[in-house]
């Protein structure tokens, strides 16, 4: 099936200017997203996500380098981007004193098809709120009501900077089966997000950013493959000594003393088909597990940072 680019970025760069200095957030941001896709921008506190999202809806101009979205300059074409990609606003303060449902209804009545807002509450898991005012509600509700002012609208492009904050894990549930619902009906989704399991699990494609670049692109699959292909495999053996056959296999990280005088044991091995194999084979392993790196591990790898480090490249601070 042919592909249809909704977003594209050439060498996108930001330069905010602060009290303290220069701060360049994008220093050469490339990024391509089809019709269709869940598209994910992950990346660590001030990678430059949300400076990317703001310049992708026209809410900040780029310094320099060339953004598309729908074949439209999200500056020069403003209005005619508005009526087809919808950003979710970030904060529900502005909205404290309308009851969810007026909240919805008049967001709807800007749109020219917009979605059912009674239909919008009962999907978002709001239908017992709908008549509080937006201002007594948790975190997490206003959270759905600001993911919903975005979808009220029935947009192509649905533009969400970290959705999910704040919600529990039935809202976010709710959250990711409407966001899968919606691409099923043809919409496509960019989202930022701090939660590799939503990443992995949501988003059909990912850009993991770092200091204000994109450094890798893929489905969650093939960053795995590419960037953590390592697996660990935990076992439990009665005695070490025949542990030497995985050499050139497997990588012993660490053993400890396991219920009657076994040993559990963790290697690390980039084939573990074959240590598996060898495990359960002349070894007789027994309560074998195996886990993936994940993109946790691509992250370590590509950013050399565990998650939420500050990575702000200051101009004046470099020599
Ligand atoms: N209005 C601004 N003025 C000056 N610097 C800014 C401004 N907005 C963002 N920055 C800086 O630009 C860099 C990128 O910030 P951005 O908010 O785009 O990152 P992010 O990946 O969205 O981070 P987070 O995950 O914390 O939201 C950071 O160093 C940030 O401090």
């Amino acid at each position: 099936m042919p592909t249809e680019r909704v977003v594209s970025f050439r060498n996108v760069t930001k330069t905010y200017e602060g009290s303290s200095g220069r701060v360049q957030a994008l220093r050469g941001v490339d990024l391509d997203v089809e019709r269709g896709e869940i598209f994910g921008l992950l990346g660590p506190n001030g990678a430059g996500k949300s400076t990317s999202i703001e310049i992708l809806v026209g809410l900040r101009r780029p310094t320099s380098g060339t953004v598309d979205v729908l074949a439209m300059d999200p500056l020069a074409d403003g209005p005619r981007l508005r009526e087809r990609v919808s950003i979710q606003p970030q904060h529900a303060s502005v909205f404290q004193q309308q009851t969810v449902a007026e909240l919805l209804r008049t967001w709807a009545s800007f749109y020219r098809a917009p979605r059912d807002p009674e239909q919008l509450l009962t999907d978002l898991g709001l239908r017992e709120s709908r008549d509080m005012r937006v201002g007594k509600l948790s975190g997490g509700q206003q959270q759905r009501v600001l993911v919903g002012l975005a979808l009220v609208g029935n947009p192509e492009l649905l533009v969400l900077d970290e959705p999910s904050t704040g919600m529990d894990p039935n809202a976010r549930a709710d959250l990711w089966r409407l966001l899968r619902e919606y691409r099923r009906n043809g919409g496509t989704v960019l989202l930022s997000t701090h939660a590799m399991e939503e990443a992995e699990q949501l988003c059909s494609r990912i850009a993991i950013m770092f200091g204000g670049r994109v450094v890798a692109t893929g489905t969650p699959t093939e960053l795995v493959h590419a960037h953590a292909p390592s697996r660990t495999l935990s076992f439990t053996v009665d005695s070490v000594t025949g542990l030497s056959r995985l050499d050139g296999i497997a990588t012993v990280v660490d053993t400890e003393p396991a219920a009657g005088g076994a040993t559990r044991v963790h290697v690390d091995s980039l084939d573990s088909d074959a240590t598996i194999a060898m495990l359960a084979g002349t070894l007789g392993a027994r309560d074998i597990d195996v886990r993936s790196g994940g993109l946790d591990g691509v992250f370590r790898r590509l950013t050399g940072h565990e998650y939420t480090v500050e990575s702000p490249v200051l101009e004046g601070s470099m020599s």
